[in-house]
């Protein structure tokens, strides 16, 4: 790791690994072994602050003067509805951070709950700053599917360093007895790589050639998400025989880099969602340094420098870089379809 970031990127490593066996843990403790009623999020949400707090502790310990673009905020915990919630999340952050830290003694519920209020910071254009996804895909984890846990360093809006850890996710999607749990990292201009969830077995990532016969896309499992019918129209004007692989979180742009399923494609199923920058900034710079592109549906880069969105939405493409065009041009042809109509 000889490059600028060499000591963020190690940072950032050990942040999402340990935050990674944190929400692996709170599944199976309190999603699989315990009875909960259909729809209960509480699981969810003490993983959430729960992870928010350890990778913004971690952080924090090293970069002590660096923003942070976090999804979860604390309000909700300082009233005292909350405090058997704040317990729990308490005891799993000091449980991550003594393990990673070997920090003698425990952070106090005050310190845990700044750490996560650290990630209210409103990004922007200018200097240094972290985003945190501490369980992207909570739908996906709820039900024992796709999560991931996301951080990325932007400097002056654009992504220098992401690292997206999936617990779930096969190490090789074709050979299952290697077991699942991965994290991938990338650095811009230094490539991108795979590791198991325990850092070891780097393995280079690049984007394969897709045919027709080969490419098919990668969305997400939620409809109210992205429109699977746009992508179905666009699937057909491209010819694309294979089904939609679908999948909750950034676990997509992790696939789409080790090259499962030749493009991601995310239109927006209404008007006034804005995508948050901690949903794209790791997965772009993975995607670009794996040799792919990811634009809106204008081919225009995603602006990582608009604060804590990225402003009005053009949807996402990200593909390898020939998909690309292809799915653009597509894509562009299915809007004009609709426009069309209307
Ligand atoms: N309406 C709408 N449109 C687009 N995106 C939305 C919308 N609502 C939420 N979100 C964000 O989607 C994040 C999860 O995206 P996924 O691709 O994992 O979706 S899915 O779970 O597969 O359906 C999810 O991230 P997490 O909250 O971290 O799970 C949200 O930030
Ligand atoms: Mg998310
Ligand atoms: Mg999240
Ligand atoms: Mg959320």
């Amino acid at each position: 790791m000889s490059h600028a970031y060499a000591t963020e990127e190690q940072v950032a490593v050990a942040a999402v690994r340990r935050a990674c066996h944190l929400t692996s843990s709170v599944f199976n403790r309190l999603v699989k072994n315990e009875t909960l009623t259909k729809g209960d999020k509480s699981p969810v949400t003490v993983g959430d602050y729960a992870a928010q707090a350890v990778i913004s502790s971690i952080l924090h310990h090293a970069f002590p003067g660096d923003p942070i673009v976090g999804e979860e905020d604390a309000s909700d915990l300082h009233a005292e509805e909350g405090r058997l919630m704040r317990d729990r999340i308490i005891e799993l952050a000091n449980e991550a951070l003594t393990a990673e830290l070997g920090l003698g003694d425990s952070a106090t519920a005050e310190e845990l709950l700044d750490a996560i209020d650290r990630g209210n910071h409103p990004g922007g254009r200018d200097g240094r700053m972290w985003t945190i996804d501490p369980i992207d895909g909570t739908k996906g984890f709820l039900r024992g599917e796709q999560y991931a846990v996301c951080l990325s360093l932007i400097v002056d809006a654009k992504v220098q360093l992401g690292v997206i850890g999936c617990p779930n996710l096969p190490v090789d999607p074709v050979a299952p007895e290697r077991g699942i749990g991965c994290i991938f990292t990338a650095v811009r201009g230094h490539g991108a790589q795979q590791l198991t969830l325990n850092g070891s077995n780097p393995t280079p990532l690049v984007i394969p050639q897709t045919t027709p016969e080969t490419l098919n896309f990668l969305e997400s499992v939620e409809a109210a998400h992205s429109s699977h019918s746009f992508n179905d129209r666009v699937s057909s004007l491209l010819n694309i025989t294979r089904p939609p692989t679908r999948m909750d979180s950034q676990a997509k742009y992790c696939c789409l880099a080790r090259g499962e399923g030749g493009a991601y494609l995310r239109m927006p199923t209404g008007v006034g969602y804005r995508e948050k920058i901690w949903d794209h900034a790791p997965g772009q710079v993975l995607v670009e340094e794996a040799g792919g592109v990811v634009t809106d549906s204008r081919g225009e880069p995603l602006d990582f420098g608009l604060g804590r969105t990225l402003g009005e939405n053009f949807g996402v493409i990200a593909a390898g870089k020939e998909a690309h065009s292809r799915v653009l041009a597509a894509v562009q042809e299915a809007l004009n379809e609709t426009k069309a109509k209307v």
